[in-house]
């Protein structure tokens, strides 16, 4: 797999080169590459933004730039196989589903806006030649793409074959397919007792039935408590 982010700010994929995606990017299984969209400027202030038409607050980010970038970092030519990310707060949920989805294509290329975002003709031409996904990950406000980028290369690369040492990890968690869409259950670990806080007896029962039926019905209270959206109608009359 192959990742670009296009960003004024390139320096945040730095981190990308440590732990887990530093292995994957070392193993070949992730191939990282960050560009400074000032890069594809031609002035001396290297200018990548610019007033809103129809007026409003705030700064726009120019179209030029970016396309001049996605010409030399991806082509010319339409290409499908090329899925285009745009994280924004207008976008479509992102969603485990989505990360899945993701996980089994070939390249990805992050476009983060600062600002107050970029010019809508970027986004319209990047449709018009490859997979564009505009997404957001909550209702709040972030300065800009990068942080987002990170979080969704993260949920993406970890579903990567071959990624995550043990796959079996990623069966048992919070939105994955397994769990019904349900939130995981609580964990423990050792020390049994740990500052008068106890491990719950029944984990260690070794009564590997009612260790199962205790986390689903863990699952099936935090869910209800937490995430109401979650529980819908048929889920919570199965649970
Ligand atoms: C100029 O701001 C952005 O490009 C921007 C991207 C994103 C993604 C968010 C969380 O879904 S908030 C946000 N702002």
């Amino acid at each position: 797999m192959r990742l670009d982010y296009l960003s004024i700010f390139p320096g945040y994929f730095d981190v990308l080169g440590i732990s887990l995606l530093g292995k994957a990017a070392v193993n070949g299984l992730v191939d990282v590459y960050a560009h400074d969209l000032r890069d594809w400027t031609h002035d001396r202030h290297r200018t990548v933004d610019d007033t809103p038409c129809g007026g409003g607050a705030g700064m726009v980010m120019k179209p030029d730039p970016w396309g001049e970038a996605f010409d030399e970092i991806i082509g010319t030519e339409p290409d499908p196989s090329v899925h285009v990310v745009f994280p924004s707060p207008s976008g479509e949920p992102f969603t485990q589903s989505v990360a899945h989805d993701l996980s089994s294509v070939e390249r990805i290329v992050f476009c983060c806006g600062r600002y107050e975002g970029i010019d809508h003709r970027v986004i319209d031409y990047a449709r018009s030649m490859w997979t564009v996904h505009e997404v957001s990950l909550g209702d709040y406000v972030l300065n800009g793409g990068e942080v987002a980028a990170l979080a969704i290369t993260e949920a993406v690369v970890r579903l990567v074959p071959g990624f995550m040492g043990n796959p079996q990890s990623l069966a048992e968690e919070s939105f994955s397919a397994g769990q019904d869409g349900l939130l995981e259950y609580p964990l423990f670990t050792r020390p049994v007792s740990w500052r008068g806080l106890d491990v719950p007896e029944v984990l260690m029962s070794g009564h590997h039935g009612r260790i199962a039926k205790w986390r689903r019905d863990e699952s099936i209270r935090l869910t209800r408590e937490r995430r109401p959206d979650l529980t819908d109608s048929d889920v919570s009359a199965r649970h």
